[in-house]
């Protein structure tokens, strides 16, 4: 039930992977009532039928309506959970002072030729890159009324080496291999159900610098820089159903040691909410951010080699989406900036 002191929401793709984590957190806002989901095969199909896990809350009994861009306008906030290319045309006849978070790649790229090389057809354009923790980021994000949420492994990798390239720390030419549950490819790819194939094997794929989220790491990390970075990224598609552990693996700057790279980490993240700088000796593990908007974000140096070894694990669908898109909805309408988003997980 929406009432006058709740701002309004429509999740379209609600019936996705990342619409359905985003709901269940909306489920739980204090200040924002989803009043519509849309999604495309599963029009007209109740929600808790969709999403068995919201079956229980009210939300469970919405119908889930046809995607079109007359049903999301009348929201103040409007959440796109759709597959790449599908957001454009939708924002584009959305009201300009109505708060949209995409958490697809339409708007992430700011480099048109990047996108049309990683994607193919003709990039949109590009919004504000919803990433708050990364340096100067944060300011674009709050009232902002159009963000681009970043991808989840670009989410991971970024958290953990972009304050280390600003602080000079490492060399701009990065090596990423970073492995991620099946829930990544999405719903529609039923990686989920091939268990026989998925299940008990650990595979790469998009290997040799094809995979799209290479031109978003390289955005961010230059950024982070200052300077062009190079990456070198190999995913790994995993047994599980959730989670990212990302590895980063770079040249340390003359002199560099350990404990430098710590004392960068416990500086950048010493008053971010999610953001955990795990203690000396610990590794991130992909299970203890399950459920919640936390990454946990480790780095040693490899003395013998003279590199740096940073290690981060987040929910592919809460840091690396869902919650991402949350933090960012809140950050834009002004709301505090952890509402409605867990900071623990679930165990064991
Ligand atoms: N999964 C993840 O870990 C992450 C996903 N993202 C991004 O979030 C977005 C959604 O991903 P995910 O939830 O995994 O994908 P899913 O395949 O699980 O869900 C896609 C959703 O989009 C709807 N849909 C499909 N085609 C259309 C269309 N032509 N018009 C309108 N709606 C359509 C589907 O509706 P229906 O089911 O009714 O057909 C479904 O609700 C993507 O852009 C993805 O890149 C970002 C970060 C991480
Ligand atoms: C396991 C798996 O397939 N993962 C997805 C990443 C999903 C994601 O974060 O990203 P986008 O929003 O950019 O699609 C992939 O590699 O394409």
């Amino acid at each position: 039930m929406v009432t006058a002191m709740t701002l309004k929401a429509a999740v379209a793709g609600g019936s996705g992977y990342a619409g359905g984590e985003l709901l269940r957190l909306l489920a739980a806002h204090p200040e924002i009532e989803v009043a519509t989901v849309t999604g495309a095969s599963s029009a007209g199909e109740l929600l808790g039928a969709s999403q068995p896990h919201l079956a229980a809350s009210p939300l469970g009994a919405l119908e889930i309506a046809s995607t079109t861009p007359e049903l999301l306008a009348g929201h103040e906030v409007v959440f796109l959970a759709l597959p790449h290319g599908q957001s454009a045309a939708i924002a584009e006849a959305l009201p300009v002072d109505t708060v949209v978070v995409d958490l697809g790649a339409d708007f992430r790229l700011e480099d048109a030729a990047r996108w049309e090389h990683f994607y193919g057809g003709t990039h949109a354009g590009s919004w504000p890159y919803g990433l708050p923790e990364l340096p100067g980021q944060r300011p674009l994000l709050e009232g902002a009324r159009r963000i681009a949420s970043p991808g989840c492994y670009p989410t991971s990798v970024a958290l953990g080496t972009a304050p280390l390239l600003a602080a000079g720390l490492l060399e701009p030419d990065v090596v990423v291999v970073a492995a991620s549950g099946t829930s990544g490819a999405g719903r529609a790819a039923r990686t989920s159900l091939l268990g026989s194939e998925v299940m008990g094997a650990v595979s790469a794929y998009g290997v040799g610098g094809v995979h799209r989220h290479t031109a978003e790491m390289e955005q961010s990390l230059s950024g982070a820089a200052g300077v062009p970075v190079a990456v070198s990224f190999t995913p790994l598609l995993a047994p599980m159903p959730r989670g990212i552990l990302a590895t980063s693996n770079a040249r340390l700057r003359e002199g560099v040691t350990g404990a430098d790279l710590r004392a960068a980490l416990l500086d950048a993240y010493a008053a971010e909410p999610f953001v955990v700088v795990l203690p000396e000796g610990a590794q991130p593990t992909t299970a203890a951010t399950l459920g919640s908007n936390a990454a946990h974000v480790q780095a040693v140096a490899d003395p013998r080699t003279g590199r740096a070894v940073v290690t981060v694990a987040v929910d592919n669908l809460g840091k690396g989406a869902a919650g991402q898109a949350l933090q960012n909805a809140n950050l834009a309408l002004g709301l505090p900036e952890t509402a409605g988003l867990p900071l623990v997980g679930v165990a064991p």
